[in-house]
């Protein structure tokens, strides 16, 4: 039997590499290539070796709906035959209308930015949503605040946000200057993954043409160029692993208009701490916080310390989480193990 090498190369760990996923590999797989899911498409997919993008080929019987942005896979060294998948340490994904099986959107993402702005866009309801999906996934969020060029103050913004989670961080900046890069920073060193997400145009294509430093054809298509555009059509349409500028990995993602709730429970449990966390004092096991004596999260609002527009809407999701996610039987082929609280 081989030895397993008791260090990761440099190059490796700064695409993301740790020792949990070495640690899931047998010595036979010793040898593979060891890659990260640059891109997916329909038929095709791409991976990031420490040397540069691969073309994967993919075995019969794969499908690359299996794989997400971010994955870390083994293949056949000089093919680039993908031979598996490895684990995901945290997978955001969500659930589309319609659909049978959840939508992947990125995995091993350390850090969430959920990108809002100071204006129209900011809505405290719909960044709860992210919030879920985040903490649900296992990633870390931050709320990124930009165009705050735009107004006279953010102190406002930045109260409301930093109030929908307990310890939540929120950074304000203007996206389209390098100062944003500096903002973002503690995120974004080496090894570490980001994600980009938020509704249509944030100035998510923005934040990643100054993380990455792109410019010119190598720049992502920003909205600015979208209004010209005859065609109308949408800024950004796929999901990719760029590399930021002295350090880490950044994805981006489509605009979601929507998201649904659904298989969030955990996700809505840590983003309503204050309230799931008084629900064990209510004076009987099934309360439903509504109307019951002896309800300690009634109690809590009538003195004031929970808001009722919160409790309202942590029913609302409650109430559409449920709805949405099936029992608890089915098989889950894309579960993640579920990994909760500080990863390293
Ligand atoms: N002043 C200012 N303008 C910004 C800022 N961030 C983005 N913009 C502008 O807002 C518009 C939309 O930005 P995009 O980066 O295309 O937005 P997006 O989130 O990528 O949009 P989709 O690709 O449709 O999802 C562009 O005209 C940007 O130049 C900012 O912080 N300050
Ligand atoms: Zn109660």
């Amino acid at each position: 039997m081989t030895e397993k090498p008791d260090h990761i190369p440099l190059a490796l760990s700064s695409l993301g590499w740790t020792s949990f996923f070495e640690d899931q590999l047998t010595s036979d797989e010793d040898a593979m290539e060891r890659l990260r899911i640059a891109t997916v498409h329909r038929s095709r997919m791409s991976a990031q070796s420490p040397d540069g993008q691969v073309k994967l080929a993919l075995p019969v019987g794969m499908k690359t709906t299996d794989f997400a942005v971010g994955d870390w896979i083994i293949a056949e060294p000089q093919t680039h035959m993908v031979v598996r998948r490895l684990d995901r340490h945290a997978l955001l994904q969500r659930k589309t209308e319609g659909a049978r099986f959840p939508q992947l959107i990125a995995s091993n993402v350390d850090t969430l930015f959920i990108v809002t702005s100071c204006n129209d866009d900011f809505n405290p309801a719909r960044l709860e949503r992210y919030l879920a999906l985040a903490n649900e996934a296992g990633t870390d969020p931050v709320i990124v605040l930009t165009k705050a060029d735009k107004v006279a103050e953010t102190s406002s913004y930045v109260e409301t946000a930093s109030a929908l989670q307990r310890g939540l961080k929120v950074v304000t900046l203007n996206a389209k200057i390098a100062d944003a890069a500096d903002t973002l920073a503690p995120w974004c060193g080496a090894g570490q993954t980001v994600a980009l997400v938020g509704s249509s145009g944030v100035g998510k294509s923005t934040l990643l043409n100054t993380l990455a430093a792109k410019t010119g054809d190598e720049a992502q298509l920003t909205g600015g160029i979208r209004e010209d555009d005859a065609k109308g059509r949408h800024t950004t349409t796929s999901r990719s692993l760029h590399k930021i500028k002295g350090g880490g990995w950044v994805i981006d993602t489509p605009g979601i208009r929507t998201l649904h709730l659904a298989d969030m429970s955990e996700g809505l449990d840590i983003l309503f701490a204050e309230i799931t966390e008084l629900a064990p004092n209510c004076r009987f096991r099934d309360c439903t916080h509504a109307h019951e004596p002896g309800c300690a999260i009634q109690a809590a609002v009538s003195d004031g310390r929970i808001d009722p527009a919160r409790l309202e809407r942590w029913r609302k999701l409650q109430e559409e989480n449920n709805a949405n996610t099936p029992d608890k039987t089915g098989p889950k082929s894309n579960q993640t193990p579920k990994r909760r609280g500080k990863r390293r």
